[in-house]
Order: C-alpha cells, then structure tokens, then sequence
C-alpha cells in the first residue's frame, strides 16, 4: 500500500530508478488515489515552520482567534470550530483556519492571522513549495496517463490554491463523533502532511484503513475533478479523520483546484470510443452549487455527473 510505503521521489531525478517511481505513482492512482511521498522537495525545516505557526495560532485564547472568524457559507476563509457530539449523524469535532493563496487576488489578508508574527511569511514559503511539489506530481500522473506532462494542469485551468490549518483537540467520547466526517475532495489534488494518526481512506467491504503518520511525509490524494478529467481512470476516495481522547492531532492541507469558470471535459484520448464519456462536461462553479445543494448521502458527489453509467460507483 503506497500510503503504508511512502514513494521517493528522489528517485525521478536518477534514470535508472525513475521509471520505477513513475510506475509506484501509477499504481497507487489505480488502486485509490491515495499516496505518501518522502523526498519531495519541500524543505522539512518549512514543513516543520508551517506547523509551529499552526500550532502557535490554535493555542491563542479563543477571543485572539475570534478576530479571523470566518463566515459560514460555502467557500469561506478564515477561524471557525465546531464541537459535536451525538448519537445520530456523525459530526465534526475540529477547530481550522482556511485561507486562499491563489489566485494572487484571492488572497485576503484579512483572515491570515498575525501572530504568531512570522505566520504569513511561512504560508507564502510553504504554500509556494507545495504548488512546485502539485505541478510536478500533475505532471507525473499526466505522463502515466500518456498525456503531455501539462495535461492535467491546463485541464484545471487558472491554478486556485488554498490551505486549511485542521485542529482535532482531544474528545471525551470520540466513539461519538469524527474530526471530518467522510468527504472526497472536491478539487483536484490535496496535499496533506499530519502530525498524529487519524486520518483514514475507505477501503473495501465498507471498512477504513489508516493512513499512517511518517513523519516529513506528505499524503497526496487525487480529488474529484481529477476523477472527472481521467474519465474514471483514477477515482477520488472517500476519507475522514477519526479524534482519540489523549492528545490533539493537527493537519495542513493544501488543495489544488480550477477556477470557478473552469470547463472541465473528461481527457478525449482517455475515452472509449464505443462507451463514450462516463462523466459530462462541467463548469467547476456547477460543482460548487452542487456541493451547497447537499451530498447525496449514499453516493459521492462526483457521481451525479456521471453520464448514467454503471462504471462509476
Ligand atoms: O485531517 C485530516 O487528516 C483530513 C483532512 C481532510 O480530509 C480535508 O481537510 O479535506
Ligand atoms: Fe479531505
């Protein structure tokens, strides 16, 4: 399992073991789109800044963080938490901060905290490096595919990029409640690094499989519109994050997803000319409002733009 194994990625660089990695990458996009990678060049001093500045921030006293509040409407930056705990629905038990990166224009300061004080200088490091690591894992995965290395980022369009600070402090009864109940992402790719376990993919026979903390590892998984522009070919699992009563566990995900007006096709040359598209064509704002419409509770989001089609479950 590639998320038990992390990849190297140092390996691309050396002609006799490149091919090798290319094919772990392919592999794990076959089996469900979700990876780890060690090696990938984002500096691990910057991994480790970005999460002392997260952890800085979420041990303010709540009324310091109060002043990034964010609103609560789909697509909204800033502070928020929500503490749930109940016998029906499962629920979110997590306190986070999201702020956009890009587009440049995108990005409201607003929302980014100033303390600790070296927080934005951090975000714009980090996030910089995570955006080279996204453009050369797309270009990977578009070679694998045997499109051109570009594919699959110009299929996204105007690159959108933003990341979510996740805090699940530690729960009474965590048997009662989830730090994010099950989602695929809805983007493109996500990059996630996580200090603490917690984190888990579905697997089969409606079973979870952990995804386990390697320290300096970055988990990778490929989201819906990725899904929709390889007709398939490589599915966006759905993931949670389970809560322990010991201790807090934090994560950092950086996601990676097209504009709003972004046209989104599956790949022509990945199509079956016999069976036609499985996914319709799509601007990502559709996607969106589909989102604020509610998930279908027994289906993935994903599939209510296949094109009536048994393949995609
Ligand atoms: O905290 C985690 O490990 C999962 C986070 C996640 O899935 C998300 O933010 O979309
Ligand atoms: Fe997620």
């Amino acid at each position: 399992m590639a998320t038990l194994k992390p990849i190297d990625l140092s390996g691309l660089h050396d002609e006799r073991l490149a091919s090798s990695v290319r094919a772990q990458i392919a592999e794990a996009c076959e089996t469900n789109g979700f990876f780890q990678v060690i090696n990938h060049g984002v500096p691990v001093e910057l991994m480790d800044k970005l999460k002392e500045v997260g952890r800085k921030f979420f041990d303010l006293p709540k009324h310091e963080k109060l002043v990034y509040a964010g609103k609560p409407v789909l697509g909204a930056e800033g502070y928020g938490s929500r503490m749930v705990l109940t016998d029906s629905e499962p629920q979110f038990w997590r306190e986070f901060v999201e702020l956009h990166t890009l587009p440049l224009s995108e990005r409201h300061y607003n929302y980014w905290p100033q303390q600790p004080a070296e927080f934005h200088e951090t975000m714009e490091k980090y996030t910089a490096a995570v955006l080279d690591l996204a453009h050369r894992l797309l270009s990977v995965i578009s070679e694998n595919l045997g499109l051109k290395p570009t594919y699959l980022k110009e299929a996204m369009g105007e690159t959108q990029q933003s990341t979510v600070f996740q805090c699940y402090p530690p729960c009474p009864e965590p048997g009662k409640t989830l730090g994010l109940p099950a989602h695929s992402d809805i983007g493109g790719i996500t990059i996630l690094m996580q200090e603490g376990d917690g984190l888990q993919v579905a697997a089969a026979n409606d079973t979870w499989e952990l995804v386990p903390n390697h320290p300096n590892a970055f988990v990778v998984n490929l989201a819906d519109q990725i899904e929709i522009i390889t007709n398939g070919r490589y599915k966006s699992a759905n993931h949670r994050a389970i809560v322990n009563s010991d201790s807090t566990r934090r994560s950092y995900v950086t996601f990676y997803y097209p504009a709003k007006d972004q046209k989104i096709i599956p790949a022509p040359e990945l199509v079956d000319a016999k069976v036609g598209p499985l996914y319709r064509e799509l601007y990502y704002l559709e996607y969106l409002q589909a989102l604020e419409a509610g998930r279908a509770k027994d289906k993935r989001l994903v599939q209510s733009f296949a094109i009536n089609n048994p393949l995609v479950t």
